[in-house]
């Protein structure tokens, strides 16, 4: 698999846990776009927001994804990286998209587990649980759109690399 894998999908469904998992499975190099940026701004998501908006942290992981973008990578992108247009077709056309899939109650639970507020914060100001709900819902037809394959996220991480592989040797072999 030389083509870059993009993992796609909601806060919480796992891209950063799987994405490792699945670039050791592969022996491929793994990045992720936030942390991409936290290393070359040294801000954390909170920060670059408070400084520069949202405007301007989409501006950024737009940017990201492209720098990062390489044969041989698993890609794990921030939850809000399918909002724009241009972002979805680069992903589909510079490699394979796979959507994490997961329902809002299971993505709530991990997040309440481990919030960590500073790459997380809130996008509108709504409690975890609500903001999830309406987050999935302006976003679920991206999440698809963007994606060529939809897995299941709800399994543990060890299943659910075990799907992509599958997902990935199918179309390769089709
Ligand atoms: N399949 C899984 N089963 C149980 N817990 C999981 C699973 N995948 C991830 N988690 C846990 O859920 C939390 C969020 O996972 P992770 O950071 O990988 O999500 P993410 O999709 O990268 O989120 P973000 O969009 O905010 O970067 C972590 O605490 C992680 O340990
Ligand atoms: O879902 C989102 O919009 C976000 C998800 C995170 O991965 C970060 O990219 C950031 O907190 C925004
Ligand atoms: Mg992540």
């Amino acid at each position: 698999m030389t083509q870059p894998i993009y993992l796609v999908g909601a806060r919480g469904c796992g891209k950063t846990t799987v994405g490792v998992a699945l670039a050791q499975a592969l022996g491929c190099n793994f990045v992720d776009t936030d942390h991409y940026l936290l290393t070359t701004t040294k801000m954390s998501v909170a920060d670059i927001v408070a400084q520069e908006g949202w405007d301007g942290f989409r501006r950024r992981e737009s940017g990201a994804l492209q720098s990062v973008t390489a044969p041989g990578t698993v890609i794990a992108t921030g939850g809000g990286m399918v909002l724009a247009e241009s972002n979805r077709q680069f992903m589909r056309e510079h490699g394979v998209v796979i959507y994490l899939r997961a329902p809002a109650q299971i993505l709530a639970s991990r997040l309440e587990a481990f919030p960590e507020e500073g790459q997380r914060p809130t996008l509108t100001g709504r409690p975890i649980t609500d903001e999830i709900v309406e987050v999935l819902a302006a976003r679920e037809a991206l999440y698809n759109q963007a994606a060529h394959h939809v897995v299941d996220a709800t399994r543990s991480p060890e299943e659910i690399v075990a799907a992509v592989l599958a997902a990935l040797h199918t179309a390769h072999a089709s």
